[in-house]
């Protein structure tokens, strides 16, 4: 259900389900939204986030303050890795969700969030979509492997796959972590852009953190409305794109049929395990229960 945004509600999506971003009709109100969560994040994201999302937000003049007009950031992101950022109303079908990553276009709310409701999203807004997701697609890598995993979600589809597709997507772009010479650091825009989540997942005693391993991921099922219990870490980019782009998943999809999945906090034989957590945020019940975690 489309946010009340009275600039969505008068237009009509198009076929592609995208719409005018309107930059001109943001309010002073809705461009003061933008500057304190990006002046809120940048401070909990001091050593916590990877380095490339702190370059790619000056590559693309991010950090001049407001909410970034689209016209103006795609002249400079279209050069770096030729993807463009078009503007949705919300949520999108899968189908038209992967052609528009398969094309380097990644699709962006129009939205953001209310003053009195920083924490907590029922979809995605423009401040996850631009200050979580688009950074990083400045990164050459993880800009081939964002529009691989888009081609991919055709053969996904045809497999009847396409839970075990988005589990790689959960647990890479929206609540990645990966390894660097100064310890791990977030590259998931979904920790990205959430002030709690990006200390609970590199700090917290809660969460399980194990290295990437893309069979293992496709089999684990994942929180939609909460912390995870799991977090993901790879090496590289370059790891994650070997282990997805370079090989065919025909032959996964076919394995992955016969096999179980894995709940969440699940530690598995044969992880590669970092950490093994308490899982006490989730057994206290987690944001419905206002749980406390450490
Ligand atoms: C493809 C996958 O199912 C995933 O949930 C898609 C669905 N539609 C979407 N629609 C929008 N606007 N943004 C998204 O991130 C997604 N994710
Ligand atoms: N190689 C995958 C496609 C894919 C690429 C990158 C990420 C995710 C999926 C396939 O054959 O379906
Ligand atoms: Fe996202």
């Amino acid at each position: 259900m489309p946010v009340q945004d009275p600039v969505i509600a008068e237009q009509t999506p198009a076929a592609d389900h995208t719409i005018d971003q309107c930059w001109d009709r943001y309010s002073p109100e809705e461009h003061g939204v933008w500057d304190t969560l990006y002046k809120r994040q940048m401070k909990v994201l001091q050593g916590r986030a990877a380095p490339e999302h702190f370059k790619g937000l000056e590559l693309l003049n991010l950090n001049e303050g407001g909410i970034p007009d689209f016209r103006r950031m795609n002249e400079k992101l279209e050069k770096l890795t030729g993807w463009t950022v078009v503007a949705v109303h919300g949520l999108i079908p899968n189908d038209v969700f992967f052609d528009h990553l398969a094309n380097r276009r990644f699709v962006a709310g129009r939205f953001i969030r209310d003053a009195d409701k920083l924490d907590y999203l029922p979809e995605p807004d423009i401040f996850h979509d631009v200050f979580g997701h688009v950074p990083l697609l400045t990164q050459p890598v993880f800009a081939d492997y964002m529009q691989a995993y888009g081609k991919g979600g055709a053969k996904a589809e045809k497999h009847g796959m396409i839970e075990n597709l988005t589990r790689l997507y959960w647990y890479t772009v929206e609540f990645g972590l990966i390894n660097t010479p100064e310890g791990q650091r977030i590259y998931g825009a979904g920790i990205v852009s959430s002030q709690s989540e990006s200390v609970f997942a590199l700090e917290g005693r809660s969460p399980n953190r194990v290295h990437f391993d893309l069979e293992r991921v496709m089999r684990t099922d994942y929180r939609y409305d909460d912390f995870q219990q799991t977090y993901f870490v790879i090496n590289s980019y370059e790891e994650l794109m070997e282990a997805t782009a370079g090989q065919d998943f025909d032959p996964i999809y076919t394995r992955l049929k016969g096999q179980n999945d894995f709940k969440a906090s699940d530690i598995v034989d044969g992880d590669k395990v970092y950490t093994q957590g308490t899982q006490e945020y989730a057994k206290a019940g987690g944001l419905a229960k206002g749980a406390k975690w450490v």
